[in-house]
């Protein structure tokens, strides 16, 4: 069998974007999914995205790890947008489903803004905290994040008792000037470091930013630049999340199965 793909980008998070809108792609197939990712013996990539038709929403993004496991991607809604825009399913703004709900995004001067679900609060971990945005993310502030041992440290809350049995990402942070963080992921899923992970970065701006009653962070990652805005309420709820950066088409392929 052969199956048309193509490979998206954001901030060298990387998918395997697939136009299942006739939805002939067995999406309980999760050894596919995990062989399709499969840097050696797939194409290659953090993740695979389905985008389907639904019936009250411009698309829906059906969104797997790569090793078969779902979760939200924020990356990965960003540029199931872009893919879309590209098969003409929407213009500069659409409404879309995911596994954590409906999203809006717009398209705009090469950028995809994309409104993240409502954050329920941080919950403080001893020094570190979690914050749910839609994934799971413990959030650590560190010195010289560019030397941090991701993976070393990053296995270690991955699997952390506190977290049994979903697990969760572990985000390694560091305060630039002003305004920037230096956001460096471990992801459940992939069970690696990603060049970047929107739905961290977001995580980690919201606990760098939460005494702020509007925030814009600035984020950098491995990958490339991000930006985050939010407001915070009194009732300790982050609204109005919008994770910005860029999307982008890296090749387009058919693989055989
Ligand atoms: N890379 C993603 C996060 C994907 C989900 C995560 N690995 C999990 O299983 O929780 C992003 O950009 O948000």
């Amino acid at each position: 069998m052969e199956i048309s793909f193509y490979k998206y980008q954001g901030t060298g998070n990387d998918f395997v974007m697939i136009d299942d809108r006739a939805q002939k792609f067995d999406s309980s197939d999760l050894k596919l999914i995990s062989k399709l990712c499969d840097r050696k013996f797939g194409v290659g990539a953090d993740g695979l995205i389905l985008i389907r038709n639904h019936a009250d929403f411009d698309f829906e993004m059906i969104y797997f790890n790569a090793d078969g496991s779902q979760s939200m991607c924020g990356n990965g809604a960003r540029c199931a947008v872009a893919f879309s825009a590209f098969l003409g399913i929407l213009d500069e703004k659409t409404n879309f489903l995911a596994i954590d709900g409906a999203h809006e995004a717009i398209l705009k001067d090469g950028l995809v803004q994309l409104l993240m679900g409502d954050v329920a609060g941080i919950d403080e971990k001893g020094p570190d905290s979690f914050v749910n945005t839609g994934s799971p993310h413990h959030i650590r502030f560190v010195q010289d994040v560019e030397k941090y041992p991701v993976v070393e440290e990053g296995i270690k809350v991955r699997y952390d008792r506190m977290y049994t049995p979903a697990g969760t990402n572990v985000n390694f942070v560091e305060k630039m000037s002003g305004d920037e963080i230096f956001v460096r992921t471990y992801e459940r899923g992939v069970e690696n470091e990603t060049l970047s992970c929107g739905t961290g970065v977001t995580a980690a701006a919201i606990v760098f930013g939460k005494d702020q009653p509007a925030a814009t962070i600035k984020i950098k990652t491995l990958g490339g630049q991000l930006s985050v805005k939010f407001k915070s309420s009194d009732n300790g709820v982050f609204k109005e999340v919008w994770l910005i950066g860029p999307a982008e088409q890296v090749f387009a392929g058919e693989i055989s199965v």
